[in-house]
């Protein structure tokens, strides 16, 4: 390939500057870059760099690697993307050999991205492509901006690119923040801005990893701002309880060094504890440890040592709840794991267990209410076996999925011979089953007028007549019903009784919908770990998969993520869940995610309408399942760990007939 005008004009000015090195700052670098380039990689500014990408089983090795920094990033890169998408860039994510583990970019210009290597698997080490943003932010450890001609390689001068460090919380250096665009202005101070931005998103990406690998750790935060030190946590230093500091952010890092506290750099053998908080302020470790985290006044002032700098502190305990219900100031208690298995940190949740943990064993009525699939019957059982009635039986009871026929006589039992078709032992109803545990009645909505009436007198004398007996039996039960209907509504219209209402609904607890819960990572981990003991398996998930599934926007049924993870255990090859494992619909549209190779990966930036409205993952599930049982209702029901008439209203739903009810060819 003949080079252009101002490509020849480029490797002039390369081969001159050279020749009488001057620049200083950041020009400086890219000088040091090009020289690198010719003297120790042997490079050719006017030979064509195609990009080099590394095979799909290496790029899943690099991803591998960086799986935990590229989990804690997903949400810095995203919202980096966001803001700077309109204007033409696209976001890379290196690891610290320069291999892109995470791209978000324009689907639409797929091809150019890949031409030009601002993709997945591209090899951005300056050994290899030359002066650029990413290889000479790893060699010089220094943010910077790649403008046009500072490039090595001619075929690079159209792009402009910023990079970022990323360190660890020891100094080395983890991975590189880049964006780049194919189309900007000629001023290098056009990029100003971009280089802010990128620095102050490294710093987020790098200070939220800090805080995750020292969670167990109390964390001193500093700034020289009282008002900003909650929101800058500029200087992050991580320390044992008796003051000895283990690790610090960059920041962190130079206020010890500008203390004549230096920590040691990235591979040196000597401790981090050479040193205790003490010797930077003037304080007592117990004054630090003391800084209030609860109460509105949560900062404290101290003066350095050495240079009596006035420093705001505020502390971040290592994380004393392991649970997401709080109770007030007491000790945890072991009955309260049902509840608390339930969520992580969603706010909702947190409420609704708060109060299901003061209910759990007040003599009344529950009704818990939300959306399909939001964990009402699992609400209704970590209620049972957290409360006192635990060694009882739980007996749950679908109203809709009973036909009306049988309903009676399940729910109240009957004498021998008391109607056609009645048992000649007779038999004992799933109320008195109940007796001294706790009765489920899901779909309550559903339960026809007339048992109402008579549900209503079970509840009110708390004791039940089979059909035909002559004399009731008592019964000591808790009623826990769910709906996902208004009941109020019904009752308006004459299909529910007011005063079975009042009855059941002693307390009400309330459940988010899975779309609009916080602790979604949680609960995907949780579901998965309960389908891998399941299956007596021990498949991982690897953080591209987890990465999708978070940002999938799930509609409200757990039941549809609990399906799509399923679906990718029982298809899935090797020991590990990749994103590719996932269910179609899980990952179409979204934004390019890391563990797509280079030739899969399907960058967008648009979402889709939600798998539930299509039935999606669930009926390919469901009917997979079918067939490998042979139309069994049993048994897919045991598979998937639901009910026969959830397994037969789902059909209905989904239209599935099994082979031998379809109508003759
Ligand atoms: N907290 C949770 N942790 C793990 N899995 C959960 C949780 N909550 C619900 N699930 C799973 O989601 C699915 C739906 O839960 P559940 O049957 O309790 O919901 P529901 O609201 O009673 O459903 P429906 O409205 O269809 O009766 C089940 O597979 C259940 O195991």
């Amino acid at each position: 390939m003949t080079a252009t005008l101002s490509q020849r004009q480029h490797i002039d000015t390369i081969l001159q500057s050279l020749a009488s090195p001057s620049a200083e700052g950041e020009a400086a670098m890219i000088e040091r870059s090009w020289r690198r380039c010719i003297d120790r990689y042997g490079l050719d500014p006017a030979r064509p760099t195609p990009p080099r990408y590394v095979p799909g089983a290496t790029l899943r090795e690099h991803q591998d690697q960086a799986d935990a920094l590229l989990q804690v990033a997903r949400a810095g890169v995203e919202q980096l993307y966001r803001q700077v998408a309109s204007l033409g860039y696209v976001v890379l994510l290196t690891d610290a050999r320069g291999i892109a583990v995470q791209f978000l970019g324009a689907k639409r210009d797929q091809r150019e991205h890949q031409r030009t290597g601002l993709y997945l698997g591209a090899d951005w080490s300056e050994s290899r492509a030359g002066t650029c943003a990413v290889g000479t932010c790893i060699h010089e450890r220094s943010a910077l901006t790649c403008h046009h001609s500072d490039h090595f390689s001619a075929h690079h001068i159209q792009l402009t690119c910023t990079a970022a460090p990323v360190f660890d919380p020891h100094g080395q250096l983890l991975a590189v923040l880049d964006i780049s665009a194919y189309h900007s202005p000629e001023s290098k101070h056009s990029q100003t801005f971009a280089l802010q931005l990128v620095k102050y998103t490294a710093k987020m990406i790098e200070d939220a990893y800090f805080l995750q690998r020292y969670a167990d750790h109390p964390i001193v935060c500093l700034d020289r701002s009282r008002e900003f030190v909650q929101i800058n946590r500029r200087y992050l230093l991580a320390m044992e309880p008796d003051g000895s500091l283990v690790a610090a952010n960059t920041a962190g890092r130079k206020l010890l060094r500008h203390h004549e506290l230096p920590l040691p750099e990235a591979g040196e053998a000597r401790p981090f504890r050479a040193w205790n908080i003490q010797d930077l302020l003037d304080a007592g470790v117990d004054e630090v440890l003391a800084i209030p985290q609860h109460s509105d006044d949560r900062v404290r002032a101290f003066r350095t040592h050495r240079h009596r700098e006035l420093h705001f502190a505020t502390l971040i305990e290592p994380p004393r709840r392991a649970s997401a219900v709080p109770g007030p100031g007491a000790r945890r208690d072991s009955s309260l794991a049902p509840l608390e298995a339930l969520a992580d940190d969603d706010p909702a949740m947190r409420d609704t267990l708060t109060r299901a943990a003061r209910l759990r064993n007040e003599p009344i009525n529950i009704l818990v209410i939300g959306e399909t699939g939001t964990g009402k019957e699992r609400m209704a059982r970590a209620l049972h076996e957290s409360s006192r009635r635990r060694d009882k039986p739980f007996v749950a009871i679908n109203c809709a999925a009973m036909p009306e026929s049988l309903i009676e006589s399940e729910l109240f039992g009957h004498e021998p011979g008391s109607f056609t078709g009645a048992r000649s032992k007779g038999m004992k109803g799933l109320i008195a089953q109940a007796d001294g545990g706790t009765l489920f009645l899901d779909e309550i909505g559903d339960m026809p007028l007339q048992l109402q009436t008579r549900l209503l007198r079970v509840l009110a004398e708390q004791e039940v007549l089979p059909i035909g007996a002559s004399r009731p039996i008592k019964v000591d039960l808790r009623v826990v019903a769910a709906t996902h209907r208004d009941l109020r509504g019904l009752i308006a219209e004459g299909r529910f009784r007011e005063d079975l209402f009042y009855r059941l609904n002693g307390a009400s607890l309330r459940l988010p919908p899975l779309r609009e819960r916080a602790d979604k990572g949680y609960l995907i981990r949780r579901i998965f770990d309960e389908l891998n003991q399941q299956r007596d398996a021990r498949v991982r998930l690897r953080g591209d998969a987890m990465s999708a599934l978070l940002a999938y926007p799930w509609p409200g049924n757990i039941r549809e993520l609990h399906n799509a993870l399923h679906y990718a255990l029982a298809t899935c090859e090797g020991d590990e869940i990749v994103v590719n494992d996932l269910p179609e619909e899980c990952t179409h549209g979204q934004l390019a995610h890391p563990g797509a190779s280079p030739g899969l990966a399907a960058p967008g930036i648009t979402g889709t309408s939600p798998a539930a409205t299509r039935g999606g993952p669930e009926q390919d599930l469901l009917h997979r399942s079918l067939c490998r049982h042979q139309w069994n209702i049993s048994a897919v029901a045991r598979e998937l760990g639901l009910s026969r008439p959830t397994i037969y209203r789902r059909m209905k739903r989904m239209g599935i007939v099994p082979p031998n009810q379809q109508p003759p060819q």
